[in-house]
């Protein structure tokens, strides 16, 4: 099957009466394996809610995710836990480091918390294609933001999971910090056909996606 993410007919809703907000107003897209997709759009046209809804981070009100063949929006709480353990990897704004954790351990972290062995010539080989492979016995705290961003990819790339999730990604970088994080998700898509799916409302990121997905008001845009 082509698509690794398809999500049927999404509908969220926050808060009732007049304070209701359709953050996703009927939501119909699939995502391709092996490409790397950016939704874009502006602040407040449901970017996030989306993909927190793609990622199984948040329920939506209706609809459907489908990952791989397995119905996201039918699992138990507990089993949508262990679905994003086994099968989904992120990458945040705000890098999402574990502070008293080096950066070897961080990136161990979630093989670690899914019970998986860890293939150390994989790490090596992740470390030294990100550029941090003499960083990780530091601490966050001793790390560029570029490096921790680099850190937490590797962190997301290690268990070669279905799809990778990257919220605003380059969102507290410098330009050349950012010119290396979406060099580097390029080429997890590229070398590893690794799907990938980007929220940015920065459309030189967005330039590096296969396709580009423009939300407006909680609706995918013609
Ligand atoms: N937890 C929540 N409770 C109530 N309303 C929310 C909640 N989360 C999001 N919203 C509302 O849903 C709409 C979509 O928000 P969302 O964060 O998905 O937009 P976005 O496109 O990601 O915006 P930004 O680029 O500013 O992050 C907005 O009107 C927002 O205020």
């Amino acid at each position: 099957m082509a698509e690794a993410i398809i999500a049927t007919d999404l509908v969220k809703v926050y808060g009732r009466g007049a304070a209701q907000v359709r953050a996703l107003d009927g939501v119909t897209v699939a995502f391709g394996r092996a490409r790397l997709t950016a939704i874009t759009g502006a602040s407040g046209s449901g970017k996030s809610t989306l993909m927190q809804c793609l990622a199984g981070l948040d329920t939506p009100t209706s609809g459907r995710v489908v990952l791989g063949d397995t119905d996201m929006t039918a699992l138990s709480d507990r089993r949508l836990t262990r679905l994003r353990l086994d099968r989904v990897g992120f990458v945040f704004q705000s890098f999402n480091l574990l502070p008293q954790l080096t950066a070897r351990e961080n990136i161990l972290l979630p093989a670690g918390l899914a019970g998986r062995s860890v293939d150390k010539a994989r790490l090596r080989d992740l470390a030294d294609l990100l550029g941090i492979a003499d960083r990780l016995r530091h601490l966050p705290s001793e790390l560029s933001g570029g490096q921790q961003q680099r850190v937490a990819i590797a962190r997301a790339m290690l268990g070669r999971p279905e799809v990778i999730f990257a919220d605003e990604p380059t969102g507290n970088l410098d330009s050349a910090s950012s010119e290396q994080v979406l060099e580097l998700l390029r080429t997890a898509v590229r070398e590893f056909g690794q799907t990938t799916v980007m929220v940015t409302h920065d459309p030189h990121a967005a330039s590096y996606a296969d396709r580009i997905i423009n939300m407006t008001d909680g609706q995918v845009a013609a």
